[in-house]
């Protein structure tokens, strides 16, 4: 594991163990991104269920691997400003770095658009089918391809039509995008043609293309896609809120839809790929339905399709772990942690965790087609929980259920299925969001 071998000291911070093998500046930031369920492991063996990790630059959080931990989501002494403070730059003054009343606002003015109903009204399931399919069928063309390029790409397509930007200022999006990303890892040197200096300008532009957009949703000129509702629904809320919260929440819906559901995508092919009664499943669900569904209401016809989606998201959490700051002194089980300390939340640990999954680290689809009680938080805790989860969720539940079906009938049709031809293991990133190597090529044939 990449930890430093001459950092072995034992230390506590407010009796709470500090994990060994930190480096200097980077601490743990390499077994974090690279081997986190191994590190988590380890770390529990040998220190017990809560202890500081050191986030290199973040600082150190305090880690709680009992599943009371998940309470802190809801707690009202728990802020997440923490997050600002890692990535000011990207994040800041979006809704996930808000709380209490501010953060109400603003998502109340956001999420209607995102709920079932918001995203039938908006037609996003028939705007999403048409780029699914022709992306499918592109791979069923080409016979080969690296999966997470290409989900990440199909996503970017996608999270872009859902904001309504035409056809043609496509290509200029994915440069300005890839130039804002640059910000999550650049270094602290504003000169020119640094990334610190580009990302800034990529964000300034997206913000001016977004400010645009509203001041075209309001003129009611002909855009279709999300902004619209969110712009009228932010205009009828109650309390005036600066235009300048509708802009960087419109950037915090491109970053956060987009990595997390093409990581995803690309585990269920991956999934499918090495496991041939899945696909078999798959592919006779998609040929009894014979369509893709755009509408919410169609979704329960999807049943294996759903499962999917839940198991692989599951097994494969997209965002491993959630920063926050204890705002007041907490209890967390029989410890006391005092005011202003940094927590982490570990998704990943509770995600495959054998007090709340039975059998957790096998992948079954049957945990999910013969429940009988309704989805609870620790069915979705993959989306967070409390005041910040996840608005996406409805939109990323109909969106990779519409993927699989496209892809069952197409490869199918085609007398082909997925086949794995790298180590999925390999090359795992965990931070800061989870996602499989770059590198990972499956064959339809
Ligand atoms: C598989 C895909 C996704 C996963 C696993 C995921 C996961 C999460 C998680 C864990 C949080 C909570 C963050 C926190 O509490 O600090 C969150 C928040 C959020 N997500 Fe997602 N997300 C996904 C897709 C999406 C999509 C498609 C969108 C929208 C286009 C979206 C928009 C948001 C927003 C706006 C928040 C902040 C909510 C708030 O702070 O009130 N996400 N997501």
């Amino acid at each position: 594991m990449l930890l430093n071998p001459l950092n072995r000291r034992h230390r506590l911070r407010y009796d709470i163990p500090v994990m060994p093998g930190a480096f200097p500046v980077v601490g743990h930031l390499p077994a974090i991104i690279c081997d986190l369920p191994r590190l988590l492991r380890r770390a529990e063996r040998t220190l017990g269920s809560h202890f500081w990790l050191d986030f290199g630059p973040a600082g150190h959080l305090m880690t709680c691997l009992d599943p009371d931990a998940l309470a802190l989501l809801r707690h009202k002494d728990v802020s997440s400003a923490l997050i600002e403070e890692i990535a000011p730059e990207i994040l800041g003054r979006t809704l996930v770095t808000l709380n209490g009343s501010a953060h109400r606002q603003a998502r109340d003015g956001i999420k209607a658009a995102f709920l079932p109903r918001g995203l039938t009204e908006a037609g996003i399931g028939e705007l999403f089918e048409p780029a699914i399919w022709a992306r499918v069928q592109a791979w069923r063309d080409r016979g080969e391809v690296t999966i997470l390029r290409e989900t990440a790409d199909l996503m970017l397509k996608l999270t872009f039509s859902l904001m309504g930007i035409p056809a043609q200022d496509l290509p200029e999006w994915h440069r300005k995008y890839r130039q804002l990303l640059q910000l999550i890892v650049a270094p602290p040197v504003d000169l020119p043609g640094m990334p610190l200096r580009r990302g800034r300008a990529a964000r300034d532009w997206i913000d001016a293309q977004s400010r645009e957009f509203i001041r075209d949703a309001r003129a009611h000129a002909v855009r279709t896609g999300l902004i619209n509702d969110m712009v009228s629904a932010f205009d009828r809320s109650e309390d005036a809120l600066s235009d300048d919260v509708l802009v960087a929440n419109i950037r915090l819906l491109l970053l956060a839809g987009h990595e997390t559901t093409a990581s995803t995508m690309a585990w269920m092919v991956i999934e499918l790929a090495r496991r041939p009664e899945l696909w078999d499943a798959l592919v006779e669900e998609a040929q009894r339905v014979g369509a893709v569904p755009t509408r919410h209401a169609d979704l329960a016809q999807c049943p294996v399709a759903e499962a999917l989606f839940r198991e692989t998201l599951r097994m494969h959490p997209a965002s491993s772990l959630l920063p926050r700051r204890a705002t007041q002194e907490l209890q967390l089980g029989e410890r006391r942690i005092p005011a202003g300390t940094s927590l982490c939340i570990p998704l990943l640990h509770f995600s495959t965790s054998a007090l709340l999954h039975e059998a957790p680290d096998e992948f079954r689809l049957a945990r999910w087609l013969q429940r009988t009680g309704p989805i609870g938080p620790v069915d979705m805790l993959q989306f967070g929980s409390g005041p910040h989860v996840c608005i996406g969720y409805h939109l990323v539940w109909l969106e990779l259920v519409q993927f699989s079906i496209a892809l069952a009938l197409t490869m199918h049709k085609a007398g082909v299925r997925p086949r794995l031809l790298s180590d999925a293991e390999k090359g795992r990133r965990y931070y800061p969001t989870a996602q499989p190597s770059m590198k990972i090529r499956i064959e339809f044939s």
